[in-house]
């Protein structure tokens, strides 16, 4: 028995949680054998479309699908699940028909549009202007017959004048249509869109198109199914072959299933090549894991003897992107070892650790020349904060008072003298200090190489390296010995890289077409500093234009995370201001809540309520529900006050979210993940920003630790990808964005 491709529409909401598992395994049998007793699979009497057919998926309900069958193929396009007299009232009005500029698969209704239109402007929302500005400078006819955007909606885009109107408006199209009235209001072109959506026009006047809108010429089954291959149809629907696919995708439930299909934009970085290194930019939820997880794949399939090295910056992160890997293509060959044909995803530090392991005895020269002594004991791990303090109390005393702090010297040492790999004083004292804001006399470059030597010397004895040592002397035994583990390197969250990891980056592959890819929002830096890729060897060609659209985040959620930076100059790894201007996402939903309460218990008391009810109304999964803070003890805090009442919450630290309950996890931890409902809770002044005493001893290194503070609160709130709501007790944090 042949089994059936399902074309299932990409919409979050399409499904109510009451329906979903039977919709589920109804779509599953259907996949199956469409002939299965049970499912009814029937034409439908006097439906607009001699295609359409109605399905059982329970006593109540029918789903609504249209039949497309080919020599070789029969396909099930669905439309929807309905109760039973709605799917009838919907079929009598529905064609599946092509586009007749564009050729993408769409639905036309034969019936007159309802004329109750949700999207209509708010009336009192903002005062008239005399002549109201559209926000589209196109003419209806324009996007009509060079986007073939139906006539009517086209006619409607034009007029509206409010972000807020277009925005709702644009949610009740089919996706590829919303995103090019998104695009157009935004400033670009037709023709920028056309390239950006992969979309021709046949050429026609407007007349002959308002014609073929109202009467579509007939088309073949095959030209129909065909049609879904589209890059931009794909935007909206999902062409799943067998069973095995739809459960991934229907039964995965989990926001990642969808990662099968990419954007046109996304797939540009994936089949693109490159001469040399390349980077992609793009704020958050823009899809660069996204895009990073199918490259990588790619690389893999076409070239399946190559070792390829896909990493990032924690640990947790790279044992997400391996999942994902797994998700996405189940029969990708992973390689355990470096250097080992297949993907090799690890942490950036953790593959540091395994080139100097498996350097042996050999790894003393490397060692000497980063630290300027040989030596093979270096298996433990430096306590880098208590140990700049011990080399201060050792060896500091000519050192300013104010420079004795280790967030001084770590990032003296990282960002310095590591990559210059500078062993001797004479070398400190010519090295350019470049992009660092203290400034330092020759005096003053002693006094911190006597604390330095002090660091090492204690290392020494205890046999210890600290991170930034570690990605330094791999990468100085990798280009001593030649040797070139991987033939490609994909880098993902690339902004939070020292300088050392890019070392080790470069030293990982040879240098050669499509060696390295990186993906980054310089928005997002939460741990590293500042600072140039060509400075240690990546010379990335030509940068790629920044991935704008949000496929994550509701619009109202976006606004609110890009309101914590506005106004502040980020720049990016090539030295450049990066831009948020034009990020945007064709979602909406609710505004981000901020509410206020006097006491930490009064802000518990609501917390367990609002995490009680969002898990209790089961639109959601519990796991998809997260409490974000910004430390440990706030976490525990949360932890244990929501428990005591009677609302269970696990806290995440290291491995993966497991099904079943709410977490809670501190904002750092939240870097890379996403949830559907989102607490930001403890936002108060006294608990954000946080640490940044560390930092006053130069004004230029603080107000860098101040927007790292501001990236992780835009961190924090971009995860929320349906609701968002923000909690504090007392004064509120300085970060918040003004209310909106
Ligand atoms: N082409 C696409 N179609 C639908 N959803 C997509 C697409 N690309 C990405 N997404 C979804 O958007 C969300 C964000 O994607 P992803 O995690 O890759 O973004 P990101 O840019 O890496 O985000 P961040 O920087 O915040 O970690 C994910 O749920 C992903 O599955």
């Amino acid at each position: 028995m042949p089994e059936s491709v399902i074309i299932y529409p990409k919409q979050d909401k399409l499904l109510d949680s009451s329906i979903k598992q039977k919709a589920y395994s109804f779509l599953e049998k259907l996949a199956q054998d469409d002939s299965a007793p049970g499912l009814h699979i029937e034409p439908v009497n006097n439906a607009a479309d001699a295609r359409a057919r109605t399905g059982r998926v329970d006593q109540q309900y029918r789903a609504l699908l249209f039949k497309l069958t080919t020599p070789t193929s029969t396909a099930y396009v669905v439309h929807g699940i309905y109760n039973h007299d709605d799917a009838y009232t919907v079929a009598a009005k529905v064609k599946l028909t092509i586009n007749p500029i564009n050729g993408l698969p769409e639905y036309s209704e034969t019936a007159a549009p309802d004329p109750v239109l949700t999207w209509a402007e708010p009336a009192a929302a903002e005062p008239l202007p005399a002549a109201p500005q559209p926000l589209i400078a196109f003419s209806a006819a324009d996007l009509t017959v060079s986007l073939g955007i139906p006539p009517t909606t086209s006619e409607q885009a034009v007029a509206l004048t409010s972000k807020d109107a277009l925005q709702t408006f644009a949610q009740t199209l089919p996706e590829w249509q919303g995103l090019a009235l998104l695009l157009l209001a935004d400033g670009e072109s037709i023709s920028q869109i056309q390239q950006e959506l992969e979309i021709m026009n046949r050429p026609m006047s407007h007349e002959e198109a308002a014609t073929r809108f109202v009467e579509p010429e007939p088309v073949s089954d095959q030209e129909l199914l065909d049609s879904f291959d589209h890059p931009s149809a794909q935007m909206g629907f999902a062409k799943l072959a067998g069973a095995d696919e739809l459960r991934r995708v229907i039964t995965g439930g989990d926001f990642s299933a969808w990662r099968v299909f990419l954007h046109p934009q996304q797939r540009t970085w994936v089949r693109g090549n490159w001469k040399g290194p390349y980077r992609i930019s793009g704020g958050a939820g823009t899809g660069k894991t996204v895009v990073v997880l199918h490259r990588a794949r790619r690389l893999a399939v076409e070239d399946p003897g190559a070792p390829i090295v896909v990493t990032t910056f924690t640990t947790n992160l790279a044992a997400e992107l391996s999942r994902s890997l797994e998700r996405l293509d189940p029969d990708l060959r992973f390689a355990d070892a470096l250097g080992a044909p297949g993907l090799h995803v690890k942490g950036i530090d953790a593959l540091a650790r395994a080139v100097v392991q498996s350097a042996g005895a050999d790894v003393s020269e490397a060692v000497a020349t980063v630290l300027g002594v040989g030596r093979t004991d270096i298996g433990g791990r430096t306590d880098t904060d208590a140990a700049w303090r011990q080399a201060v109390l050792r060896a500091g005393e000519d050192l300013d008072e104010k420079l004795r702090k280790p967030a001084f010297l770590a990032a003296e040492y990282e960002m310095v003298i590591l990559p210059h790999r500078i062993t001797q004083l004479a070398d400190y004292l010519k090295v350019a200090r470049a992009g660092r804001g203290v400034r330092l006399s020759r005096a003053g470059r002693k006094a911190v190489w006597a604390v330095v030597e002090a660091y090492r010397g204690a290392a020494r004895e205890a046999g210890t390296l600290d991170f930034a040592e570690a990605a330094s002397i791999a990468a100085a035994h990798l280009e001593a010995t030649g040797d070139r583990p991987a033939r490609h390197v994909l880098v993902d969250e690339g902004q939070d890289f020292k300088p050392c990891h890019w070392q080790l980056v470069r030293a990982l592959a040879p240098e050669a077409p499509n060696d390295i890819f990186i993906a980054e929002d310089a928005h997002q830096r939460i741990y590293g500093q500042k600072l140039m890729l060509s400075a240690y060897g990546i010379r990335t060609q030509g940068r790629s234009r920044g991935l704008k659209l949000n496929y994550r985040t509701t619009a109202q959620n976006l606004a609110w995370a890009v309101g914590v930076l506005t106004g502040q100059e980020v720049i990016d790894s090539d030295g450049e201001a990066e831009t948020m201007a034009g990020y945007l996402s064709a979602r909406t939903g609710p505004k981000p809540e901020v509410r206020s309460f006097p006491t930490l218990t009064a802000e518990l008391d609501f917390a367990a309520d609002l995490v009680g009810s969002w898990v209790g109304s089961g639109d959601v999964a519990p796991e998809t529900v997260a409490v974000l803070v910004r430390d440990r003890v706030t976490r525990d805090r949360v932890v244990a006050g929501l428990g005591e009442r009677g609302v269970e919450v696990r806290a995440l630290e290291a491995g993966t979210v497991k099904p079943g309950y709410p977490v809670a996890l501190t904002m750092h931890r939240a870097k890379g993940t996403e949830f559907a409902r989102v607490l930001l809770f403890g936002l108060s002044k006294d608990s954000m920003p946080m640490g940044l005493k560390a930092y006053d001893y130069d004004d230029e290194e603080l107000s860098e630790a101040q927007l790292r503070e501001r990236s992780l609160l835009y961190v924090a709130a971009s995860r929320a990808r349906d609701e968002l709501v923000v909690t504090y007790s007392g004064t509120p944090s300085s970060l918040l964005p003004a209310s909106q």
